[in-house]
Order: C-alpha cells, then sequence, then structure tokens
C-alpha cells in the first residue's frame, strides 16, 4: 500500500491510489470518532498510522475497489542451481510476461554455465504434497511441466490432475539437458505416452526427445518434422510443437506446430550466441503464460516464439559463467515493455490514418486531430505524417501517445521504425516497399504490433512469416490520397483475406457510403476499415468518426 502520510495543521492524512488512478484523501478528524479505539487512546504516530491502515482498507470496501485475479501458471519442473533452465527459467518466463508462477519441484539439480553436475530426485510423496498445496488453494489456470525424473512422478502428477480441473496443461517433454545429462530415462516413456500426453493440450519436443517419443525413429528434415508432429497427436495432445533448434547448423530455424488438422512452420533466422541455456524451458512456460491469459494456441505460440528469439538475441552481450552455455536474457533489458496490453484484431475496427497535408488544409494539429478521431470512437490511430520533419514527428508521436495511452488505444507509426522506438508507440505499420517486416519484428521485439500493406495472397502469406500482427488491404476502392495506387476492388479484398492467416483491415477510398458493402464481403478475418480522407478531410473529425462508427455497428449487425 503505498501511504503517503502528511501533517497539516494538526490535520493528518492519508492518501492512497484506488480505481481509475485517482487519489483518495481520508482526514484523521472526519472519519475517527466512527474507529473502534479507545478514547484514552493517545494520538501517537502509530495509532495515527493503524488509524489511517483502518480507513484506507475500509475506504476501499466502501469504494468496491475490484479484486484482481492474476493469471497464474504451475511450473511442475527441476530446480537449476545455475537459474538459466528449469524452474528458474520458468519463473522469470512469466514474471516477464506479467504472469504469476507457481513452483513444485521435482528434482534439485546441481548444474552450471558448463553443464549438470549432480541429480536429487524429490520423493514421490512430497511431490504429491507440493501439488496438493498448490493446486488446493491457488487455482492455476494452466500447468506447464518440465522436467519429470521418473515413472512414478509422472503418474503422481496426472493423478493430481485428474482431481483439479484445469484451463490448460503444456508439456514440454525434457529428456537431455543442453549440455547432454540425461534428466528423465527412457522408463518415462511409457507413462508419458500412456497418461501425460493425451491429456496436454500442447506438448513441445525438441528433436531428440520427439524422436524418443516415437521410439528412437530418425528426424533429420523438416518433412520428418511434420510426421513426427502428425505421430506425436496420435498419441493423444491436443497440439504439437516440434522444435528444430537441433536440425544442421546450415538450416534457418524453424519449428512445426501442428493442431491436427493444419501445419505451421516458424522459421527464424539463426541467432548467433552462447547464451542459448533455458530456451525451451522458457518457450513452453512462455506459451503456458500466453494460455493463462486467454490467447488462443496458436497465439500462444507465436508470442512464445518471438519472445524467446528477443530473449535469445538480448543474451548477445552477457556473460554469465565461464561455460559455454550461458543463460538467455529473460528480463534484463525486455523489462520495460511487456507489460501492456496485448494486440486484440478488433482493434483494427475504426482504424484512423492521420494525414499531415490534410490536417495542415484544416488548420489542425494531429494532436486535436488525434484526440477527435478516439473521441468519436476510432479503435486504434496511425499517424502517416508524410511531409514533416523528423524531431517534429517524434514530438508529435509522443503527445499523441499519452492521450492514446490514457484512452487505452492503440497508437501506430507509419513506415518510421526509428520514431516507433524513439517514442514507444505500440507499433509500426509498413509497406512493401519498407523495410521487410521481418526485420522490423528483429528491431521491435515481440510485443509491438506491425501491420503490412498486402494486394495479393503471397504478399499476406509472407506477412505472415515475418511475423506480422495484421495486414493492411488494398486500395478497395480508387483514392486520392496515396498517388498512383493500384485498386484491388472488393473481390481482391476478398481474396486476400481468404488466403490471410492474420487479421486484415480494408483500405482506400472507404467512407460512410460504401463501408457498409466492405463488412458485408462476410469473411471472418476482415476486421475492420482503415480510413484516411473520410475522417480527416473534413471539418468536423469527431462528427465523421461518430457516424463512421456507426455506419460500421449497423453493417456488423447486418453480417450476423
Ligand atoms: C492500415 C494501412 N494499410 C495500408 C497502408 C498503406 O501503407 P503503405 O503501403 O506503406 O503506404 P503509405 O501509407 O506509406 O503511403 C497504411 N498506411 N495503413
Ligand atoms: C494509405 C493508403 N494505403 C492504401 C493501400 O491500398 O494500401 S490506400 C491508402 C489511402 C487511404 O486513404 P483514403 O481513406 O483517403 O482513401
Ligand atoms: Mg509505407
Amino acid at each position: 500500500m503505498n501511504y503517503l502520510l502528511a501533517k497539516e495543521k494538526r490535520k493528518c492524512y492519508a492518501t492512497y491510489p484506488v480505481k481509475n488512478h485517482k487519489r483518495y484523501a481520508v482526514s484523521r478528524e472526519s472519519h475517527v470518532d466512527s474507529l473502534p479505539f479507545p478514547k484514552q487512546f493517545p494520538p501517537s504516530l502509530t495509532w495515527r498510522i493503524s488509524a489511517l491502515r483502518f480507513l484506507h482498507l475500509k475506504a476501499m470496501q466502501d469504494d468496491n475497489v475490484s479484486k484482481v485475479r492474476v493469471p497464474h501458471v504451475l511450473t511442475v519442473a527441476g530446480s537449476d542451481s545455475g537459474a538459466g533452465a528449469g524452474i528458474q527459467a520458468d519463473l522469470k518466463a512469466c514474471a516477464a510476461r506479467g504472469v504469476y508462477c507457481s513452483t513444485v519441484i521435482t528434482a534439485v539439480t546441481a548444474q552450471n554455465t558448463v553443464g549438470v553436475q549432480g541429480v536429487n530426485i524429490v520423493p514421490e510423496d512430497f511431490v504429491a504434497e507440493q501439488l496438493r498445496s498448490i493446486l488446493s488453494d491457488m487455482s492455476p489456470n494452466v500447468v506447464k511441466t518440465g522436467m519429470l525424473p521418473s515413472a512414478g512422478i509422472v503418474k503422481t502428477l496426472c493423478q493430481s490432475l485428474k482431481e483439479f480441473p484445469l484451463q490448460a496443461l503444456v508439456v514440454d517433454p525434457v529428456m537431455v539437458s543442453t549440455s547432454g545429462h540425461t534428466l528423465a530415462g527412457p522408463s518415462i516413456l511409457d507413462s508419458f505416452r500412456e497418461e501425460l500426453l493425451p491429456m496436454a493440450d500442447i506438448v513441445t519436443p525438441n528433436l531428440k526427445e520427439a524422436s524418443a517419443l516415437l521410439g528412437g525413429v530418425p528426424l533429420e528434415t523438416i518433412a520428418d518434422m511434420h510426421s513426427a508432429a502428425k505421430a506425436i497427436h496420435d498419441i493423444g495432445p491436443r497440439n504439437v510443437l516440434v522444435k528444430g533448434g537441433d536440425l544442421p547448423a546450415s538450416l534457418d530455424a524453424v519449428d512445426v506446430f501442428y493442431d491436427g488438422n493444419d501445419f505451421y512452420e516458424f522459421r527464424s533466422s539463426r541467432i548467433m550466441t552462447p547464451n542459448t541455456h533455458g530456451t525451451g524451458c522458457t518457450l513452453a512456460s512462455t506459451v503456458a503464460a500466453e494460455l493463462a491469459k486467454g490467447s488462443q494456441m496458436l497465439s500462444a505460440v507465436k508470442v512464445a516464439k518471438r519472445y524467446v528469439e528477443a530473449a535469445l538475441s538480448y543474451s548477445k552481450n552477457i556473460v554469465i559463467g565461464g561455460g559455454c552455455q550461458g543463460p538467455i536474457d529473460h528480463l534484463l533489458k525486455l523489462k520495460s515493455n511487456v507489460q501492456r496490453r496485448p494486440f486484440d484484431p478488433c482493434d483494427l475496427f475504426l482504424y484512423a490514418v492521420t494525414d499531415s497535408r490534410m490536417n495542415k488544409k484544416w488548420g489542425r494539429s494531429v494532436v486535436d486531430a488525434v484526440k477527435a478521431a478516439i473521441e468519436g470512437g476510432a479503435s486504434i490511430i496511425q499517424l502517416r505524417e508524410k511531409e514533416v520533419e523528423t524531431s517534429d514527428f517524434l514530438e508529435a508521436a509522443k503527445a499523441c501517445l499519452k492521450i492514446c495511452r490514457v484512452h487505452g488505444i492503440p497508437l501506430l507509426i507509419n513506415d518510421r521504425i526509428d520514431v516507433a522506438l524513439a517514442s514507444d508507440a505500440d507499433g509500426v505499420h509498413i509497406g512493401q516497399s519498407d523495410m521487410p517486416a521481418h526485420v522490423a519484428r528483429a528491431l521491435l521485439g515481440p510485443d509491438k504490433i506491425i501491420g503490412v500493406s498486402c494486394k495479393t495472397p503471397e504478399q499476406a502469406q509472407q506477412a505472415w512469416i515475418d511475423g506480422a500482427d495484421y495486414i493492411g488491404s488494398g486500395g478497395v476502392y480508387p483514392t486520392n490520397t496515396k498517388e498512383n495506387n493500384k485498386t484491388i476492388g472488393l473481390d481482391g479484398l476478398k481474396t486476400v483475406c481468404l488466403s490471410s492467416k492474420l487479421p486484415v483491415v480494408a483500405i482506400g477510398g472507404i467512407g460512410m457510403s460504401n463501408a457498409q458493402a466492405v463488412m458485408e464481403l462476410g469473411v471472418p478475418n476482415l476486421k475492420g476499415v482503415a480510413v484516411v480522407s473520410a475522417l480527416f478531410d473534413r471539418e468536423c473529425v469527431l462528427t465523421e468518426t461518430r457516424k463512421l462508427l456507426e455506419v460500421l455497428k449497423e453493417s456488423t449487425k447486418v453480417a450476423n
């Protein structure tokens, strides 16, 4: 509790934050008579503090301050004394992703950046006791498993999971440490196959683990990984992610995800760092953390992949220990911007894109234009300031960001990744002739929003591969706002939407008269319209935004 105690003419105040950042002040004189303290109690500082604490709690109750249930992952894994992997990696990854993490320790290992020097397995009944402690009281949303060193511990865990229902189970079938030490022998394979995997929502083996689960089949190519993902899916888990980090170094790092219907390949270029210890644990616990927050499985896997890539990239210069495998950087440089609200495709519903020329023409500042659009109901803003100096653009971005943050509206920057980084905006929108999206992703990290303009299914596919969050597709209709812009029409838009794995926002010549026709295309991943002149080349931005919002709401009613 954040107490600020101040004396003012014999009055004593406590101020404290309550809902909506409002600060609340209570004066001793006004409330103190109602307190259950004896009248003769001397008004010492201790007394005052006790009284104020009481008042604080009472005022919170009166104010009906809502209690927040935090997303919670329980990790069932081994302790790594070097803190790069295992329980320690899980705790850091969950903390970095804003999720509470409790722990059931199955083994204590002595290890460092050189390797594993010793393993001490926790007795089964004590693993059971830890499980009971957590599951009977703290209601984790998701359980993530790591090192399960004996068949008995696997069985104990499965028994507990049957007793206490969960939102999801993430199984990282840890068998061998990165340094080559066996952490769980072949004796656990049967209980994995027969009991644990059929209960799992996702299992995340590396190539060696996938091979072991399948009785030792060799896995050397991406085609092998597809077959393995399918064969492991047949054992019972609902989703499988086969991690290809151990493929020959000449190949890109490719992970294969299979959900029982479709395969997805996640490609990333190899990050040259010796600090790779803990990537497997971190990936699985980040998937668990994202699921605990409410993400869908595919999004959780995508975010986890990006987070691990960023952690690897940030770890390049870290020196911890004298061995050849140091820990990745879960928190150090990443800490600054991971707590923001994740991108929600519904944000694309009414996407207001500013235009410096139009604002100049109507004599308004970009800040006033953004304020009006937000007041009118815009759900996301892009600053498309083509003709302004960089320093002015940066100042405008910072000023607009303050307004957007207050309203919880994401602010993206057109083209200028440098301006997005410098202003800490929520992301960028880039076109086909701008920086490639995968480079933008590497620069911006896993949490920023990236949109890419796409006119064809091929471009949409590439945007997905490159790690974009959404695509903008158009020009749906002819426009005067962008010179020489190719019009793809409603048919072109539909073709792109149908082929896109990402959410789509339509753009180009859209306004009051035709927004309904766009939304009535009826493709589920078409989430909204992006508009420039229909909002900003008008006298009153607020009125035009409001009117367009009504049209959009009406058309979604019709479509449903
Ligand atoms: C939402 C949205 N979609 C498409 C674009 C166009 O971006 P780009 O192709 O880079 O063209 P410019 O806007 O830079 O002229 C966009 N800005 N927003
Ligand atoms: C910025 C932009 N991009 C387009 C694309 O087709 O990718 S069309 C466009 C201009 C949109 O402005 P208005 O709403 O005034 O037509
Ligand atoms: Mg551009």
